[in-house]
């Protein structure tokens, strides 16, 4: 017998010993030495028949306890008790139905896998990710900093689609807050469960609208995960300080209502003012806690998205990913387009923008974009007014037009005048195909989360664009909402043709050497640096004027060479670096604008002496970095 064998059967003896000991003598005199051993380095003491088990811990730490952990069984009572509200999504499962959640997507795993967006093993890579995550965070962000290119498809899109389509099988330990509907009037609270002091970020969703997924609701907490480890990879937000929530005020989804499996509240979504009072207590208790904290609103359903940003963007440091930080990416990407046409900047109030989607992310877009227009133009009311006529808005119901019912208020600055729509030879209500004919756009953008809608009608018409370069951004998320592919679109459109897509693809090769670039049009070249520049700038909100500084930083980062190729976005490779310059850029504006109020040491007069250059020390100086800290034993 070798050495290591002999040693495994001792030890395999030496545990029955001691489980027999345990079993049969837990109130015995006679319990082992190393069994009491045992019971101690666990800190807890237990006694026999249905007496409770005593536990010196609580909160987080009975979570991360594989002892004591019962995961989505805790008993409201007992969540209550050991301050694990909020800590587990709210629907409290039986054992056996954890142990069928198990199982069930134990046996889907394959499934999955062959349903993977690009990469067949996506959802395997996600998991043995997440189980990095879970068990050594320095060494799971190191792995992701120094491998984003390949890591961020399986952190963000598109696997995490995948994930929160599957949330409520893949999950193991919580991670995150959530605040549910049963909650009312105990948020304030609740908060305290955080085990920490300081949060710099939070990114919260109501699950409504994740991706171009539709409703998930609970199961959108993914989102929120993977937003924030944007925020750990490429801004440098101490992971420590980072909080992933999810607002569960039921879900829409009939799917999740009908499945026993589902982790969230099975009622149908509050609406009106029940719902609105559920995000203001959210709002108020995270505030009451946190002071300083920047919260990210993440893939809310639009009327949600616009009303929630307007009702706190004056009073909280809050901004909404899908509608401000999408916008200012189209914008740089918009710009690009319009320099790898090889015209000065000045020409892009004259672009014609046809515009599928008028969501929280296309009418972010078509708002900020006007903006941008009139800004060239001088900033008048009439550049404001006539910057207008450069966008046709298509939705699920075609052109919008001043004819159109029930006209969504968002919308309503978009809608076309009947009569000068009529001269263009189109009306309300006209299809995409029929807009793109008739318009010869420069750009057609698309944030519909319709797949494959920009189709080869579509893309045929696109060939009578006015424009010699013309700009395909198909931004919708993730891989399979794409509008078309780039390979649909160079087929078609040749190698002249700009290319944006959300979620990432492959280059394209056209033959004889010449590359169709696909880049990444995606809100996560900015949001990391909108959150990091406020943070520390300690701007009290997050002006138009911080978000328009970050998208002409975005937008100024590519060099003329890059965009003459058609490379009007970075590579990914670099996120940590533009988000250093974006975030400065937000530091400057916010200094500007006279709304910085400091951090830490740096207070508002010193960030005032700061020169642009200062500014990115600065900022680089306080971004984390993944480095194993030199620990010390303490006794308490
Ligand atoms: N690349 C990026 O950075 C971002 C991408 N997105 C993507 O944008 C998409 C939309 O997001 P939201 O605006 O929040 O969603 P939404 O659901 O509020 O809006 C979708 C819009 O598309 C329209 N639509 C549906 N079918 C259509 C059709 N056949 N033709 C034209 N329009 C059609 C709807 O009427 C609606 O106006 C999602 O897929 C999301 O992943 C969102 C934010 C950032
Ligand atoms: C990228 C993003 O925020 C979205 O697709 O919703
Ligand atoms: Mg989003």
């Amino acid at each position: 017998m070798s050495n290591f064998s002999s040693q495994l059967r001792l030890s395999s003896s030496l545990l029955k010993h001691l489980k027999h000991q345990i079993n049969a003598t837990s109130s015995s005199t006679s319990t082992s030495a190393a069994a009491a051993m045992m019971f101690e380095r666990r800190s807890f003491t237990t006694t026999e028949g249905s007496r409770p088990t005593i536990v010196h811990k609580r909160s987080i730490d009975i979570l991360h306890d594989p002892w004591f952990n019962k995961g989505t069984a805790f008993s409201m009572t007992e969540r209550d008790r050991l301050d694990l509200r909020g800590l587990l999504p709210p629907n409290v499962m039986s054992s056996p139905q954890q142990i069928e959640r198990f199982m069930v997507d134990l046996k889907r795993l394959e499934v999955h896998a062959r349903d993977g967006p690009s990469d067949p093993n996506a959802l395997a890579k996600w998991r043995i990710l997440n189980r990095l995550h879970d068990r050594n965070e320095t060494m799971y962000y190191k792995v992701l900093i120094e491998n984003i290119e390949e890591y961020a498809p399986i952190v963000y899109t598109p696997t995490v689609g995948l994930v929160c389509q599957n949330y409520s099988g893949l999950f193991r330990r919580p991670r995150g807050m959530y605040f549910s509907a049963e909650d009312r009037g105990e948020m304030m609270s609740m908060v305290y469960n955080w085990p920490a002091d300081q949060v710099d970020m939070i990114v919260v969703t109501d699950g409504s609208r994740i991706l171009g997924l539709g409703d998930l609701g609970v199961q959108g907490i993914g989102i929120t995960i993977g937003k924030l480890d944007l925020y750990v990879a490429a801004a440098g937000i101490n992971p420590q300080r980072v909080l992933p929530v999810m607002i569960d005020v039921g879900t829409n989804n009939e799917k999740l209502l009908k499945d026993p499996l589902y982790l969230g509240l099975q009622e149908h979504r509050l609406d009106g003012e029940e719902y609105i009072s559920v995000i203001d207590e959210f709002m108020e208790a995270v505030f009451t806690r946190w002071p300083h904290v920047i919260v990210q609103f993440e893939d809310f359903q639009s009327k949600w998205a616009f009303n929630l940003l307007q009702r706190y963007r004056n009073t909280y440091r809050m901004f909404n990913d899908d509608v401000q930080g999408t916008a200012g990416v189209a914008i740089a990407g918009l710009l690009g387009a319009v320099r790898a046409q090889g015209k000065p900047m000045i020409d892009f109030p004259k672009q014609k923008i046809v515009v599928a989607g008028a969501g929280s992310a296309g009418i972010g877009v078509v708002n900020a974009a006007r903006k941008t227009m009139a800004r060239l133009l001088g900033n008048t009311e009439s550049a404001f007014e006539s910057a207008r006529s450069q966008f046709w808005v298509v939705d699920a119901n075609g052109l919008i037009t001043e004819e159109r019912t029930n006209i969504d208020p968002q919308a309503l600055p978009f809608a076309r005048k009947a009569k000068e729509v009529g001269h263009q030879g189109l009306k309300e209500g006209a299809s995409l195909v029929e807009v793109v004919q008739q318009i010869k756009p420069d750009v057609l953008l698309g944030l519909s989360a319709v797949g494959g809608l920009f189709s080869k009608e579509v893309l045929e018409a696109l060939k009578g664009s006015t424009s010699t370069r013309p700009a395909i951004f198909a931004m919708s998320n993730p891989t399979k909402n794409a509008e078309c592919t780039p390979e649909e679109a160079f087929s078609v459109l040749g190698d002249q043709l700009i290319f944006a897509s959300g979620s990432p693809f492959n280059d394209v090769k056209l033959g004889g050497g010449v590359i169709g670039h696909c880049n990444q049009g995606n809100n996560m070249y900015l949001f990391p640096g909108i959150g990091l520049g406020t943070l520390l700038s300690g701007s009290r909100i997050i002006s138009d004027g911080m978000l328009q500084a970050a998208a002409e930083c975005l937008a100024a980062y590519m060099k003329d060479e890059e965009v003459l190729k058609g490379i009007i976005y970075p590579s990914i490779s670099s996120i940590r670096d533009i988000t250093k310059e974006v975030a400065a850029a937000v530091v400057k504006e916010a200094i500007e604008e006279d709304l910085a109020e400091g951090y830490r040491d740096m207070d508002a007069r010193e960030l005032q002496k700061l020169d642009i250059e200062e500014i990115k020390t600065y900022v680089k100086n306080n971004m984390w970095e993944p480095r194993y800290p030199t620990l010390v034993y303490r006794k308490e």
